[in-house]
């Protein structure tokens, strides 16, 4: 008879507990693992019984003198689980205060503390006859048919406020409390459900542990082992869970076919890049056999689409790397238009500045707009629609714009535009919107058939409509077509102009689009803060619709964002000094901590002042992935900041006229566009906030910005 086979499976917490044990005792815990890994039934593995846990099925193994790892061995089923490593006593106690059940409703592994004055494995607390608490009107067989476990019926009964809740969210497994979040959100038992209860179709078997490993939420904290190399690869970077466990949510977006685009929305820090990172290491793997396609992997950002190559070597085999391609767009058009021989240079402002310039010399004096008036019209209304003739013009819609035109005033401010472009061609001068736009037309032309099976987007808020019309061709469309497209982006992270409506690019995602709530970054604190920054603004959905922070939650708990005001610069820069030395002095690296601010050459007085100071620096320049073996404090604009992330963030500067920077939004008449370029600095400070893992700094001098409340 074959015998059955065993799994063994590591906890995410049994990470975190190796991550803190000395390297001697990590080396030791690794040759243990290996050998239970072989045979957990080996002799030469002494498991322990544990007299004070509650769970029978729980053992201790000796690691050495001072170390037990601890292990759950179910009677029933070959399934061997690694839970917890620590000194003798802490570990002992650890495993006397935890229970691991499969929960009878959504069949998943819950490794629940218990707390043995409030909870008891039989309901030793009577109910109330009315349930009181926030969750009053939810009934008990509703809170478990959600994943709460019914040991924690009662605990959750004296839930009062959102407080109390997080206090108690460690005491749960992380489902338990996202349902919990989301129902105080206000979100019906049904919505809970639909998003995050992964339906069981069978009956549990409360004692099947190998088939509770399978569950979505399982997944989340338990690794099955069965890959030697990527087992070495998780133990030698133990606290990038990201890397192995993802939350439900997560999951359910990476691990499946998609009959179409799909667009996955979620506020900083939500995990959209490790979700895109997955997804597209999934599609390489699975469904990208073609040995002549690829995955395209693009961003916004060069800088970004230097870390995304980073992060997908950390998850990926040598060969399905090799299937994904990462690419930020402008990039990509820019050396597919100079591989098809394209004459013109493309430009981002510099050489096609002046020539704006020279054309707002047509402007005709009787309409009586400002110059801004013809740029706006030029990025919001031409360029996006790639209106390149008056009669186009004519018929265009404008939408989002202040003022009307009528026909006649659009025929005397098409004089403006039809000059730029007659200098552009003369000087052989291309905007990134228009290379956009001739790359679609030559893949039209040409018939070119790609090298790519899907295309992955990250960053999606800040990428216009030629960019996605672009997108759209990239891959096969039709009914039959499968996995695509996968977009990721939020819209209140948008820093650039462009602005978009999936629907009208061809990108059609009904039905299939997702979001994500969990903050995995910052803490709660932080959050919220950046949050309020926001409060007003209407943010869009990347197709025509309204999105909101509804329901999003930090699982981190940290201090208050400081905001402090000075007299002067040099008051700021020196507090900024003591600040970092302090961190230096508490242990912390520089290297984690990023200063903040909104120009580059604001950034440039710091650092001088910094070196002045003895303090070393490093600034993040433009397409570069963030570098950690490099030492120095890190300062980086709030545009080249996005994306990345940081122990300590300190903001610097934010002054009345640099936050918002007047430049951005005083050169502007409209009244409509002055709001939304408002908005888009309200956003650089939103983003450079949440970039922060667990502290916020932000520092102002002379007047504060009208966005912060300062501290005088
Ligand atoms: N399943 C997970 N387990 C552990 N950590 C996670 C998980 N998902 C994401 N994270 C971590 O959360 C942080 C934010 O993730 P990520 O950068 O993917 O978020 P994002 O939504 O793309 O953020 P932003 O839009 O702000 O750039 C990262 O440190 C990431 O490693």
């Amino acid at each position: 008879m074959a015998a059955m086979k065993i799994k063994v499976a590591i906890a995410s917490d049994f990470l975190s507990a190796f991550s803190k044990i000395p390297r001697k005792q990590q080396n030791k815990v690794m040759d243990f693992i290996d050998k239970f890994r072989d045979n957990p039934m080996s002799p030469g593995i002494n498991y322990e019984k544990i007299n004070a846990a509650k769970d029978t099925n729980l053992r201790s193994v000796r690691i050495d003198n001072t170390y037990r790892a601890i292990v759950l061995s179910p009677e029933a089923g070959n399934v061997y689980l690694l839970l917890w490593v620590d000194h003798h006593d802490a570990a002992y106690d650890w495993a006397s205060r935890r229970v691991c059940n499969v929960h009878p409703e959504t069949g998943s592994l819950q490794v629940i503390e218990v707390e043995t004055t409030t909870v008891t494995e039989t309901k030793a607390i009577p109910a109330p006859e009315q349930p009181v608490g926030m969750f009053a009107e939810i009934r008990d067989r509703q809170l478990v048919s959600l994943g709460i476990p019914e040991t924690l019926i009662d605990l959750v009964r004296t839930i009062n406020d959102e407080d109390e809740l997080d206090a108690m969210s460690s005491r749960m497994p992380e489902e338990a409390y996202d349902a919990l979040v989301m129902l105080a959100a206000g979100y019906s038992v049904e919505q809970v459900d639909q998003e995050l209860v992964a339906a069981s179709a069978e009956a549990v078997d409360t004692a099947d542990f190998a088939a509770a490993l399978e569950t979505p939420d399982s997944k989340r904290r338990f690794y099955v082992v069965d890959d030697e190399m990527e087992l070495k690869a998780i133990l030698s970077a133990p606290l990038e869970k990201w890397r192995v466990f993802l939350h439900p949510s997560q999951h359910k977006l990476v691990n499946r076919d998609w009959n179409g685009p799909v667009r996955v929305l979620g506020g900083a820090g939500t995990g959209k890049t490790v979700v895109a990172l997955h997804r597209a290491k999934w599609l390489a793997q699975t469904r990208c056999q073609d040995g002549r396609k690829r995955v395209l992997f693009t961003t916004f950002t060069r800088n970004l689409a230097a870390d995304i190559k980073a992060n997908l070597r950390k998850i990926c085999g040598e060969e399905t790397f090799s299937r994904i391609e990462v690419t930020n767009l402008d990039r990509w058009v820019s050396e597919f238009l100079r591989k098809n021989g394209y004459e013109f240079e493309i430009d981002f402002g510099r050489r096609t500045g002046p020539l704006w310039e020279k054309a707002l010399t047509m402007m005709p004096s009787d309409l009586g707009y400002e110059p801004s008036f013809y740029r706006e019209e030029w990025e919001q209304v031409i360029q996006p629609q790639g209106i390149t003739t008056v009669t186009d013009y004519f018929k265009a819609p404008r939408l989002g714009r202040g003022t009307r035109l009528n026909r006649k005033a659009r025929k005397e401010v098409w004089a403006v535009f039809e000059e730029y472009r007659y200098l552009l061609d003369e000087n052989g001068l291309r905007e990134p919107d228009d290379a956009m736009r001739d790359a679609l037309q030559l893949l039209d032309q040409k018939g070119h058939d790609l090298p790519y099976c899907a295309v992955v987007v990250d960053e999606a808020q800040d990428m216009g409509h030629q960019a996605f019309r672009l997108i759209r061709r990239l891959v096969p469309d039709g009914d039959e077509v499968q996995n695509d497209i996968f977009i990721v982006g939020d819209g209140h992270q948008r820093i650039y102009r462009h602005k978009v409506v999936l629907g009208q690019c061809g990108v059609n995602i009904r039905g299939r689009s997702r979001k994500l709530r969990i903050n995995y970054r910052t803490t709660e604190e932080n959050r919220r803060w950046a949050v309020g920054l926001l409060e007003g603004v209407p943010v869009d959905d990347l197709d025509g619709g309204a999105d909101d922070q509804k329901g999003y939650k930090s699982l981190l708990h940290g201090e208050q964002p400081a905001v402090h005001h000075f007299k002067t610069a040099k008051e700021e820069s020196d507090h900024i000094v003591s600040l970092l030395k302090e961190c230096e002095a508490n242990g912390q690296e520089l290297s984690t901590v990023c200063i903040v601010a909104r120009t580059n050459g604001i950034l440039e007085q710091y650092k001088a002042e910094l070196e002045a100071a003895g303090i070393k620096t490093h600034m993040i320049h433009r397409g570069e992935a963030e570098k950690r073996s490099v030492t120095g404090v890190r300062l980086a604009t709030m545009h080249r900041i996005k994306g990345l992330e940081f122990e300590t963030i300190i903001v610097g500067s934010v002054n009345e006229g640099i936050v918002p920077f007047s430049r951005a939004v005083t050169n502007t008449d409209d009244p409509v566009v002055r709001k939304e370029s408002e908005n888009r600095e309200r956003a650089l400070l939103y983003v450079a906030a949440t970039r922060a893992k667990r502290q916020v700094v932000v520092c102002s001098y002379g007047r504060a910005s009208q966005f912060i409340q300062t501290d005088n």
